[in-house]
């Protein structure tokens, strides 16, 4: 089952094109990042599927009901990037206040307790949410968009501006959500904050996206560099060079080896074996530049289009 389609998303503000004609088909139960950099129209996009922006053209469904229709928001659960909450009151008045609003009563109390315990509140749950730090801001967000048990979960920058403390505990939380079988959609600038537990991404910049498909697809066309040192680099240069995934190796003066990979998995079960099979003696070896070097390199030069 589709859980978001969206046909031509497009949203002009006067000269400023901010989406242009973005197509998406998120399938339920599925967990799908929405990586671009900055002011490349994540949240715009996202305000159009949770309904709070107007399309200037195009449409979308949010499981078959239209965006912003009563149907559809009561299956999302909605995270903005810059929450707004009543600072004067407690993450627990507040919470009851939003499960209220979702109409919920019944085992509010229960639901309530619940969030403030998994999202790790529950000794803050009485404190003015004027005191909390950001991270504590965060998670209280997620927490307000889980009230009602959404289907959906459309999280904006959910780890932005967090220190990494912060930012690990968002992301245990995600990991969490993914195993109740939720569809998730999150947004990030930061590929590298959602590849452990996103399945699917989809890459924009200036409004369009460039490229959408599994984080393994997505990431395969991506070039990262290791360094490898050991007792024959010459031997182990021209091994790697008959290997497919391996792009080009480099022989340094000194010691050791770059080798430009387009497949870390296979470089990383092959290595061994090709090793051992020449009898080389591995001395060392590091990642020089990983998967998000390589994901700002496809965006520049994507730069424009
Ligand atoms: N209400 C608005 N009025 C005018 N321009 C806007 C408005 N909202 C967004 N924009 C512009 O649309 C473009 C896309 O912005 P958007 O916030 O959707 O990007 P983003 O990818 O979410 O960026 P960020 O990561 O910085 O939040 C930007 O150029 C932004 O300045």
């Amino acid at each position: 089952m589709t859980m978001i389609e969206a046909n031509n998303l497009t949203k002009h503000y006067g000269d400023i094109k901010a989406v242009q004609g973005i197509d998406l088909t998120i399938d339920a139960g599925s967990i799908h990042g929405f990586v671009g950099p900055n002011g490349a129209g994540k949240s715009t996009t996202m305000g159009m599927l949770v309904g709070v922006v107007t399309p200037t053209v195009g449409e979308a469904t949010i499981g078959g009901d239209p965006a912003g229709s009563h149907a559809a928001l009561e299956k999302i659960g909605y995270a903005p990037q810059d929450p707004v909450f009543y600072n004067s009151m407690t993450a627990r008045s507040y919470l009851r206040h939003m499960g209220k609003m979702s109409g919920l009563d019944g085992n509010l109390s229960e639901r309530v307790d619940e969030l403030l315990e998994w999202l790790n509140l529950a000794d803050a749950a009485d404190q003015a949410i004027s005191g909390y730090s950001g991270g504590m801001e965060r998670r209280l967000a997620l927490a307000q968009a889980m009230v009602h048990d959404p289907e959906l979960l459309i999280l904006d920058e959910p780890t932005a501006e967090l220190d990494p403390r912060g930012r690990a505990s968002i992301i245990d939380t995600l990991q969490n959500l993914t195993d109740q079988g939720k569809t998730v959609f999150v947004s990030s600038h930061v590929l590298s904050e959602l590849e452990q537990f996103i399945e699917e991404v989809t890459v924009i910049n200036d409004g369009k996206v460039i490229t959408s498909g599994s984080l393994a697809e997505v990431s395969a066309g991506l070039v990262e560099t290791y360094v490898v040192e050991s007792t024959d680099d010459a031997t182990l240069q021209n091994l790697l060079m008959e290997c497919p995934f391996v792009e080009r190796v480099e022989l340094h003066e000194d010691s050791g080896v770059t080798v430009w990979i387009d497949d870390e998995d296979a470089f990383s079960t092959t290595l061994p074996t090709v090793l051992s099979d020449a009898e080389i003696g591995l001395q060392s070896m590091h990642r020089e530049s990983g998967l998000e070097e390589a994901f700002l390199e496809m965006i520049e030069s994507n730069e424009g289009v």
